[in-house]
């Protein structure tokens, strides 16, 4: 595969993809396949899994087992195809089969021959926080992403709802981007975060008339705080 086509680093496309009833198929229910096919249930793909030793995938949800070796049919339709086997000849080939199929695909053990590669994934409900080395250090990705869990806590979570509460409620409205923009910034300065955190609805809803206006209350943002997540 022509390794000058994989991207320089910085150079890469990082896109958040809806996989919610699409076919992607994982050739390989190994260790790192299985980390695949998990990650793409997550995102309520419906996955087809070609192994012909698939261990305890059986009976689970959105997953289709084709229990035998690999044959091209299999990437037919796809989305995005991993080539997760031990074997890195035939991973190339899935490659080359998915590709002419039209699909996106990655081989596990050659990140240069594929179209994409996975981020290490902090998630805090609709915040995402994805991190790539570009395939220098998948571990320093995961180390990166452990950091970031530190200071993104699950707080976060709920200053999501939050800021999307508030921007549907058009009380921060599409049309109205530049006090979008003053909003958020002043209920950070004015620590949300951390009351947030401590589980202080009084003081949140303080910050928020304040900030935003008489008569913001939580329950009218629909949002209830859990309590103390520190
Ligand atoms: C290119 C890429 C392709 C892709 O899979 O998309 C790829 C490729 C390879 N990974 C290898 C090894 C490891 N991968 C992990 C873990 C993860 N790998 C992930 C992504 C990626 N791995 C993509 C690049 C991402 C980037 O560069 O930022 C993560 C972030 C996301 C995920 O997979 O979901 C997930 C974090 C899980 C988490 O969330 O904690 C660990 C650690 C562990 O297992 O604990 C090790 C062992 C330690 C080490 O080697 O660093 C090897 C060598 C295999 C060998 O030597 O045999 C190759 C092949 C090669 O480099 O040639
Ligand atoms: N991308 C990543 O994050 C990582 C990639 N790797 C690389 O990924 C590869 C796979 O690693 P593991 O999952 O640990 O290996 P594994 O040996 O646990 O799994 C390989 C799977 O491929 C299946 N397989 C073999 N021939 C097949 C065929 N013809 N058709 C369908 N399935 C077939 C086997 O039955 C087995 O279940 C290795 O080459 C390794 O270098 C390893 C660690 C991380």
């Amino acid at each position: 595969m022509d390794s000058e086509a994989m991207a320089t680093p910085g150079q890469d496309y990082p896109i958040v993809l809806s996989l919610a009833g699409r076919l992607c198929v994982v050739v390989g229910a190994g260790a790192v396949g299985r980390r695949k096919i998990r990650g793409l249930l997550t995102a309520g793909a419906r996955v087809r899994v070609v192994d012909p030793a698939p261990a305890a995938l059986e009976g689970l949800a959105n997953v289709e087992v084709v229990a035998r070796s690999y044959v091209a049919a299999d990437v037919a339709g796809a989305l995005l195809v991993f080539a997760a086997t031990d074997d890195g000849a035939l991973n190339r080939r899935i490659l080359a089969d998915a590709r002419a199929g039209g699909a996106l695909a990655q081989a596990v053990d050659d990140p240069a021959a594929g179209d994409f590669q996975l981020p290490a994934l902090l998630r805090r409900g609709a915040l995402t926080l994805a991190v790539s080395t570009g395939g220098g250090s998948p571990a320093l990705a995961a180390a990166v992403r452990d950091l970031l869990a530190e200071e993104f806590g699950p707080e976060w979570a709920v200053l999501v709802e939050v800021a999307a509460a508030l921007r549907q409620k058009r009380l921060t409205g599409p049309e109205t981007t530049p006090y979008n923009h003053s909003v958020l910034p002043a209920l950070l300065a004015g620590n949300l975060v951390g009351l947030v955190a401590a589980g202080d609805g009084e003081a949140v809803e303080r910050l928020l008339q304040r900030v935003v206006g008489e008569g913001v209350t939580l329950e009218c943002l629909g949002i209830s705080l859990p309590k103390g997540l520190k």
